[in-house]
């Protein structure tokens, strides 16, 4: 039988591959601190003395994982700058002799001074700490992209320097990522200096320009509208309101992803259990975070009944840099129902149709909504009114 595959989180892909270029030697495996957390079956299988092969998000195998430890399988070829990871050997083969400085953060002017002094003369090697979580101030390629223009700046200053990517992680203790991050830096060379702490952070123009272009501001940040509530709350209503007025505005890209429109094509086939519902809320979330990644306006209007799948969209969108705004349409129950535009509170009540939001289905009123609207006895312009300054792009509403 083959062994079971599985796909670690980022953080533990970003272990993986620098337990496999040997940077934390000795430590070669994952252990109480650098975790691996497997479903329970696989757990027991680990457990049981066998293996389990570890992939990539696409399905790539990387490793193998048992009791005795790690053994790789084929390096990770693909994932931006990859270019400029080697491992310690490879490393000390190409830059012998320089001066390691661990990089965490864009390199301020005094930075860049303090390197140049340190170094006199010597090549310089930015070992830049990319993985998940740790970079301060920018995300983890922006981090790489601010390097080389240190690398340069330090290269037309006669200080020769070259940048060399670690993905060491963040784990959530920041005395062990000290601890990881010394480790790491000692495999790569004899002479290491970190960088002094507390400075004030002044960027020379050019890395200020990379940080810049990394972190958008407020205005072109992605942003994912949620609006959730009963069925005949007003969401779709509210929704097609907002989507023509980013239209008008013409600021912004912007995409519909209305909660029937989906299950039509997206979720066409899945039912209205609780894990169905749930499947649905992902997959518009995850289309939703794409959206947002591209720094594009997404405007969803599902029921999305469930606070836990609400929360898995919040973060599948913030991951992806993303901003979301979640809308809570509260008209009660009696007034959707009093509308039933569709029919369809009718016919559950009668029975015809199974668990049937509000009536036979759970509705979890949100807690964390940027806004809560009830529509009863509103007009749709009064209430997008309401709406529109909760939004982070600053939307007027129709002249
Ligand atoms: N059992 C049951 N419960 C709730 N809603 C039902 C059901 N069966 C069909 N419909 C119709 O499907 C629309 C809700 O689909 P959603 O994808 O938004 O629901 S969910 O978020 O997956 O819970 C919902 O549309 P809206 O009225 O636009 O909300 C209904 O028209
Ligand atoms: N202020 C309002 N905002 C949104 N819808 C309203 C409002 N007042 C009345 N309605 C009516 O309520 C119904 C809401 O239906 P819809 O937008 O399809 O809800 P949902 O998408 O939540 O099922 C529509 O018939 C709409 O015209």
């Amino acid at each position: 039988m083959p062994a079971p595959q599985h796909c670690p989180t980022p953080r533990e892909l970003d272990d993986l591959e620098v337990l496999l270029s040997g940077a934390l030697a000795p430590r070669t495996t994952f252990d109480d601190q650098l975790t691996l957390v497997l479903p329970a079956e696989l757990a027991e299988v680990v457990a049981a003395g066998d293996e389990v092969e570890l992939v990539d998000p696409e399905g790539l195998p990387l490793a193998r994982y048992s009791r005795e430890g790690l053994v790789a399988l084929g390096a990770a070829a693909y994932g931006p700058f990859r270019r400029l990871q080697l491992t310690p050997a490879q490393a000390r083969e190409a830059h012998a002799g320089a001066l390691v400085v661990p990089v965490a953060a864009p390199l301020s002017e005094a930075d860049l001074a303090f390197v140049g002094e340190r170094a006199a003369g010597r090549d310089v090697v930015l070992l830049t700490l990319s993985g998940t979580g740790t970079p301060q101030d920018v995300s983890p390629v922006g981090l790489v992209r601010t390097s080389l223009v240190a690398a340069r700046l330090l290269t037309a200053a006669d200080t020769p320097a070259h940048v060399v990517v670690v993905p060491l992680p963040a784990h959530g203790d920041a005395d062990l990522d000290h601890a990881l991050g010394q480790q790491v830096a000692a495999a790569y060379g004899e002479d290491v200096v970190a960088l002094p702490p507390d400075d004030d952070g002044s960027w020379p123009d050019e890395i200020a320009a990379a940080v810049a272009q990394d972190q958008p501001g407020d205005e072109d940040r992605g942003v994912v509208v949620l609006f959730t509530g009963l069925s005949g709350s007003g969401k779709s209503t509210l929704a097609r309101a907002l989507h023509d007025l980013v239209l008008e505005d013409g600021r912004r890209t912007v995409t519909s992803l209305d909660g029937d429109v989906v299950r039509r094509h997206l979720s066409a086939g899945l039912s209205f259990s609780k894990a169905d519902r749930e499947t649905n809320i992902r997959r518009i979330g995850w289309v939703a975070a794409e959206i947002a990644r591209h720094r594009g306006v997404a405007i969803c209007s599902p029921i999305a009944p469930f606070d836990a799948t609400r929360q898995q969209v919040r973060a599948m969108v913030e991951d992806a840099g993303g901003e979301l705004v979640l809308v809570h349409v509260a008209t009660p129950l009696e007034e959707c129902e009093r509308r039933d535009r569709k029919g369809l509170y009718a016919k559950a009540r009668r029975g015809e149709i199974p668990e049937f939001t509000g009536i036979s289905s759970p509705y979890e009123v949100p807690a964390d909504a940027d806004v809560a609207i009830d529509t009863t006895g509103r007009s749709v312009e009064d209430c997008l009114a309401e709406l529109l300054p909760h939004l982070p792009f600053g939307l007027e509403g129709p002249a």
